[in-house]
C-alpha cells in the first residue's frame, strides 16, 4: 500500500507531524528506531519550559497559537500538559541580550513585570540576584509535562488512524515521485516524506545526498537537593528561571521548580559537548557541572551544591540556533524539522502544523525565511 506521508522519527516534532496529517486525513505511517518509550533522543524526560519571551518577534508570534494549540491536545487527550509557573529572566542590566528580550516582551505585549532590585527577595525568596543584574518575570510562561505530551500526540494521531510502527529503523531512503523507504524490518511506500529525526537528522540526510551544519551535543540534566524540601517548589509558587550571561559560564544557566522529582529540582546549562548520538554516554565532559556548582552555592544558597541526579539529552544545533524548517532542495515532496537548538519543545504543535502544510503542498501558516536551508548556502560555515 501506498501512504500519503511518511513521518521518520517520533520524537516530539515527528509525533506532532503526524498528529496534525492524521487530523487532514491523510493516511500517515510514523516511523521510530526505538521501542516506545525511549530516552535515546530529545523529547525524553519529564518537563521542558513553555514561554513567549523571546528577542526575536517571530518565536513570540508562533508561540501564541502555539499556547492555543497545547491547550487543544489538552482537551483531546483528557490531560494535563502545561503548568503555569511564570519565568524569572535574569541578567546584566545593561546587557544586550537582557535588553533585547526586555524590548521584545514589551514591543509584543507578553505579560511581564519587572521586580525592582529592592523588592526581589520579596517575590522571589532564597535566590540571590547577582550584583548589576536586573530582573522581569514572564508571567504566562510555565512547565510542559514532556512525556506525557508526546504519548498524548502519538495517541491522538492513532484515535485519527495514524499508523506507528517503533523498532523499527530507516536505512535507506529512495527519493522519486513514489518514496521509497527501507527499514531494517520492511519497505514502503509514499507520496511524501517528513524527516524529523533529531540528533540523527544528519546521516538521514545523507541518504538523499543533502548536508547540513547540524551539531550533537550531549546535555548533562541535573538534579539538585533542596535543603529544605519544597524551599524551590511549584507548590510554593516558585517560577521556572533563565540566568543570561552568568559569571561563572559563557551561555546561559536554566532551571525548573521542584516538582517532578519531590525535592530535587532541575538547573541545567545550556550548552554541552559534541557527541555521536549512538554514543552518547561516551562524553563524560563534566566542565558544565562544576560551573552550574559554583552558580548555585553563590545565587541558590538553599539548594546543595552537588547534584543528586543527572540524566541526559541531546541537543541538535545550527549555526544560528534558528530550526531548519523547509522543503529538501532537490526533491520537493521531501520535508524537514531539524536543527531544534535545545529550545524547539514548546513550538512542536506550531512545527507540526507547517510541516504538515509544506507536506500537503500548501502555504505555510508562518514566514519560514529564519528557517531556511538556504540561509547556510548563502553562509557557508
Ligand atoms: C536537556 C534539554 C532541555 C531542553 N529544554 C527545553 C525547554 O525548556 N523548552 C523547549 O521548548 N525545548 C527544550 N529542549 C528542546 C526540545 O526538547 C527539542 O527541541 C525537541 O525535543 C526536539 O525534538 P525532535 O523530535 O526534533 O527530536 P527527537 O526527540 O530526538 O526525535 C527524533 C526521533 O527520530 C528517531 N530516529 C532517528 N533516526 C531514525 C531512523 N533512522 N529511523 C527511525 N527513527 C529514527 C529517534 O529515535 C528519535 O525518537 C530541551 C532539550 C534538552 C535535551
Ligand atoms: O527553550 C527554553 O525555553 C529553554 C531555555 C533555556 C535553555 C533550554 N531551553
Amino acid at each position: 500500500m501506498v501512504y500519503e506521508c511518511i513521518v521518520i522519527g517520533a520524537g516530539i516534532q515527528g509525533s506532532f507531524t503526524a498528529y496534525h496529517l492524521a487530523k487532514n486525513n491523510k493516511n500517515t505511517l510514523l516511523l521510530e528506531q526505538f521501542v516506545l518509550p525511549h530516552s535515546r533522543g530529545s523529547s525524553h524526560g519529564q518537563t521542558r519550559i513553555i514561554r513567549k519571551a523571546y528577542e526575536e518577534d517571530f518565536y513570540t508570534h508562533m508561540m501564541e497559537e502555539s499556547y492555543e494549540l497545547w491547550a487543544q491536545l489538552e482537551k483531546e487527550a483528557g490531560l494535563k500538559l502545561y503548568r503555569r509557573t511564570g519565568l524569572l529572566l535574569m541578567g546584566p542590566e545593561n546587557g544586550k541580550d537582557f535588553q533585547l528580550i526586555k524590548n521584545s516582551v514589551q514591543r509584543n505585549k507578553v505579560p511581564t513585570v519587572v521586580l525592582e532590585r529592592h523588592e526581589f527577595s520579596q517575590h522571589i525568596p532564597n535566590v540571590n540576584l547577582t550584583s548589576g543584574d536586573a530582573a522581569i518575570v514572564e508571567t504566562t510562561a510555565g512547565v510542559l509535562y514532556a512525556d506525557r505530551a508526546l504519548r498524548a500526540a502519538q495517541m491522538v494521531f492513532q484515535s485519527h488512524g495514524g499508523v506507528i510502527k517503533d523498532g523499527e529503523k530507516v536505512i535507506n531512503i529512495k527519493p522519486g515521485d513514489l518514496i521509497t523507504v527501507t527499514t531494517d524490518s520492511g519497505t514502503y511506500q509514499a507520496k511524501n516524506l517528513v524527516i524529523t529525526a533529531g540528533p540523527w537528522a544528519k546521516t538521514l540526510l545523507s541518504h538523499t545526498g543533502l548536508q547540513l551544519p547540524l551539531q550533537v551535543l550531549r546535555i548533562n540534566v541535573c538534579y539538585w537537593k533542596e535543603k529544605v524540601p519544597g524551599s524551590y517548589s511549584i507548590s510554593n509558587r516558585f517560577p521556572c528561571f533563565i540566568q543570561m550571561q552568568p559569571k561563572e559560564a559563557e551561555h546561559d544557566i536554566y532551571g525548573l521548580p521542584s516538582n517532578e522529582y519531590p525535592g530535587l529540582m532541575k538547573v541545567c546549562y545550556h550548552m554541552g559537548s559534541e557527541t555521536e548520538p549512538d554514543e552518547r554516554d561516551r562524553q563524560t565532559d563534566r566542565r558544565d557541572v562544576d560551573a552550574l556548582s559554583t552558580y548555585i552555592s553563590r545565587c541558590f544558597p538553599g539548594l546543595v551544591p552537588v547534584p543528586a541526579v543527572v540524566e541526559s539529552c541531546m541537543y541538535t544545533v545550527t549555526p544560528d540556533n534558528n530550526f531548519v524548517l523547509d522543503r529538501h532542495p532537490t526533491y520537493s515532496n521531501i520535508v524537514i524539522g531539524a536543527g531544534f537548538s535545545g529550545h524547539g519543545f514548546k513550538f512542536a504543535p506550531i512545527v507540526g502544523k507547517v510541516l504538515c502544510e509544506l507536506s500537503m503542498g500548501q502555504n505555510p501558516s508562518y514566514d519560514l525565511s529564519p528557517f531556511s536551508i538556504q540561509r547556510f548556502q548563502d553562509n557557508p560555515k
